[in-house]
């Protein structure tokens, strides 16, 4: 009798996944493929594979939207022997996901951990040419792509990043080997196992009551202001973090702290971002900005902040020397955190 879910009728696959919900039978598939090498290389032949070049994704512009390609493994084993590379690295690939029917998902870069990078570097623009699309910065593309692709090319991308910078052993010094679905690495001479990895970063929007808290880095892109984000130091809890982040970066003392949701986001390393809402305490309002973390920090109006959600894609707006106060996009948490800021600030004003 099958451990997990009672029936009888283990056969080839693991489960029956005929007697499961589709969302269960979808997991448990994926599931098996991470486990079981001879399965996922069985799923490769009927599955579906998104390329990527240097962890940027290709990707294919129809009408009013940028969509990434799906290739069939013939297609793509067609495609590196025209771009001269071996069709065996077609194991290099990563399982990202499956369909309700369980058509299996892979990530594929064609040039990063190939025997000739160079090469595949400079064949680019032919490559892009072969493939009908071109290789988007996947920060630019999440202004551009719907949530299911985002949240899929992130993994992807993710997922690709950490094989590339995992490739030895930090015991032995020797080169680990990747499991066929990618879920992990393992070392052929000490047994030690690595798991690709997320950093759990605390991200949270800062109220007064009536203004929210927004901060720059140097490093972002001109007017975007977003919310204060820290990763996580060890042995903190969550709460802890907050605290500590919010008071290193403005010099504030949170009061309250609620959770409203987490994401995850595959720059630059692959993060957990857990998204909060907190109260400073009242009075305690003025902000000493640490300029070794932040460019600026200010607190912001209800009507401010409604216009900032309205200008999205800033990367077309840029046309003129002034850049307004803009938020991150709707793909990022902290674009969730000030709307749900706005909304409930909008409710709380009404009349009773
Ligand atoms: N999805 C979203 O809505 C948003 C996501 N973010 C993400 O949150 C993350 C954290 O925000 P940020 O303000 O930069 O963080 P921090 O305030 O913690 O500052 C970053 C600094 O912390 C150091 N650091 C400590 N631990 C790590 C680690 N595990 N990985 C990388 N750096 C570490 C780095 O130092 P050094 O560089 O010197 O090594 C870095 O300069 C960013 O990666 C950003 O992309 C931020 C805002 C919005
Ligand atoms: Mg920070």
């Amino acid at each position: 009798m099958s451990l997990y879910c009672g029936i009888a009728c283990r056969r080839k696959s693991f489960w029956c996944y005929r007697l499961l919900s589709t969302y269960v039978a979808k997991t448990r598939y994926l599931f098996e493929l991470k486990e079981d090498d001879d399965a996922c290389k069985k799923a490769q032949q009927t599955g579906a594979f998104y390329l990527f070049h240097s962890l940027a994704p290709l990707l294919q512009k129809s009408e009013h939207q940028y969509l990434p390609p799906q290739h069939s493994l013939l297609e793509l084993e067609r495609l590196l022997r025209k771009f001269g590379q071996d069709t065996q690295r077609v194991e290099d690939s990563v399982l990202i996901g499956c369909s309700e029917q369980h058509e299996a998902w892979f990530a594929l870069d064609l040039c990063l951990n190939s025997s000739s990078s160079i090469n595949a570097s400079l064949q680019k623009p032919e490559m892009e040419t072969e493939l009908k699309g071109s290789f988007i910065d996947l920060r630019k593309a999440l202004f551009w792509l719907n949530v299911k692709d985002a949240s899929l090319l992130s993994t992807a991308q993710a997922l690709l990043r950490w094989h590339d910078a995992h490739q030895f052993c930090s015991r032995s010094g020797q080169p680990t080997k990747k499991n066929m679905a990618g879920s992990k690495r393992v070392c052929p001479s000490n047994k030690i196992i690595y798991y690709p990895q997320m950093a759990p970063v605390v991200i949270t929007l800062v109220s007064d009551g009536t203004r929210c808290l927004l901060a720059r880095q140097s490093s972002f892109p001109k007017g975007m202001y977003s919310a204060l984000a820290g990763f996580c130091d060890i042995g903190e809890s969550l709460e802890e973090a907050v605290r500590r982040e919010v008071a290193e970066e403005v010099g504030l003392e949170i009061e309250r702290l609620k959770f409203s949701a987490s994401q995850h986001w595959p720059f630059p390393n692959s993060s957990l971002m857990i998204a909060c809402h907190a109260t400073v305490k009242p009075g305690q309002t003025e902000i000493q900005v640490n300029v070794r973390e932040l460019e600026a920090a200010a607190w912001f109006s209800h009507d401010e902040v409604i216009t900032a959600l309205k200008r999205n894609d800033p990367y077309t707006q840029q046309q003129n020397e002034a850049f307004p106060f803009w938020v991150p996009p709707k793909l990022a948490i902290a674009n969730q955190l000030i709307k749900e800021w706005v909304e409930k600030s909008t409710y709380s004003s009404l009349p009773a």
